[in-house]
């Protein structure tokens, strides 16, 4: 007999129940992918490179805060090349401390940036929020752990700097004459070697295709910490060169010293430009909480550095 229209289906047949199977499991990958839809729109509004973000609103200069101008004009004055070889002598002449990447972390939070007119956050956000944003947008292990680390070479405030004119802001070569393209180009004027007789000339003490490795850049914590990772990491070349050069803002973004690059240079240059945006941009992201990324951090750490202590 034909079922009347009130009888429910019977379910309970071999083929009913495969179907009924076959629907949740369907339902199951349609919840999936729902899921997977929402993340990656997250993801992509998420993304360093998302068009709306106003970058034109960083490295104001002209209207940095008086904090920012003075942190310059002492820099400027001050770093010679007398001055650089006095600093990388003392570099090489000691360890300052022996800790692990995580308590050098911690310990450089105090630190309080005078030359940054972008971010009120403390130093260990500016890594987790670079880190972060590299992670998000899939960059490989090696990259992330390169933005967790490329500032920790400001710890070099603790151990003997002469003040933070010596350790942050941007970077530039000592020993030719300083470009029109650093920031507050004036104020190089006070500097003993503007108008020294070899240091003041274009190319001063270099030759142009010299390579970059040949170039003195005034002494702080890119040029303390590349030493430092080049020795007791396992990091590649590109890592090397985003800490080496992240703030030699005058040459990956204004163009300038060009003529001294050589071959692997070029190469570099790419990979210290695909790093900057994740350094610069990611100062306007939301706040990083450190305890949760805590452990997935320590584990990259292990990864690329032998031996938990390092010699600072
Ligand atoms: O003020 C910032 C800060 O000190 C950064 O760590 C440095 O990499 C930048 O070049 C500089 O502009
Ligand atoms: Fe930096
Ligand atoms: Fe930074």
């Amino acid at each position: 007999m034909a079922p009347s229209a009130i009888d429910p289906a019977p379910l309970h047949s071999d083929r009913d129940g495969q179907a009924l199977e076959d629907l949740s499991d369907n339902i199951d990958t349609v919840n999936l992918l729902k899921a997977q839809l929402k993340k990656e729109r997250h993801m992509l509004e998420k993304s360093q490179f998302d068009a709306d973000k106003d970058k034109t609103q960083f490295r104001q200069y002209e209207d940095a805060c008086d904090r920012v101008k003075d942190f310059y004009r002492e820099q400027h004055e001050k770093q010679t090349v007398a001055y650089n070889l006095k600093a990388r002598n003392d570099f090489k002449s000691k360890t300052r401390a022996e800790m692990s990447i995580w308590q050098a972390i911690e310990k450089l939070n105090t630190l309080i940036d005078e030359s940054d007119p972008d971010t009120s956050l403390s130093q260990i956000e500016h890594l987790l929020q670079s880190a972060e944003a590299i992670r998000r947008d899939g960059k490989p292990r090696w990259m992330q752990l390169t933005g967790l680390i490329h500032d920790l070479g400001k710890l070099l405030f603790f151990y003997g700097a002469e003040g933070q004119w010596d350790v942050v802001g941007d970077t530039f070569p000592v020993g030719c004459a300083f470009d029109e393209r650093i920031i507050y180009p004036d104020t190089f004027k006070a500097n003993p070697d503007h108008d020294h007789p070899i240091y003041g000339t274009k190319n001063g003490i270099y030759t142009p295709g010299c390579g970059l490795d040949n170039v003195m850049l005034s002494w702080g914590h890119d040029e303390y910490l590349y030493h430092i990772v080049k020795d007791q990491s396992t990091l590649p070349a590109e890592a090397l060169a985003m800490i080496r050069y992240h703030s030699f803002y005058p040459w990956h973004s204004a163009g300038a010293y060009m003529e001294f690059m050589n071959e692997h240079d070029q190469k570099m240059l790419e990979a210290v430009r695909a790093f900057n945006p994740y350094d610069l941009y990611s100062k306007s992201d939301d706040v990083p909480s450190v305890e949760t990324l805590k452990p997935y951090y320590l584990e990259l750490i292990d990864e690329f550095f032998p031996n938990k202590i390092i010699r600072w």
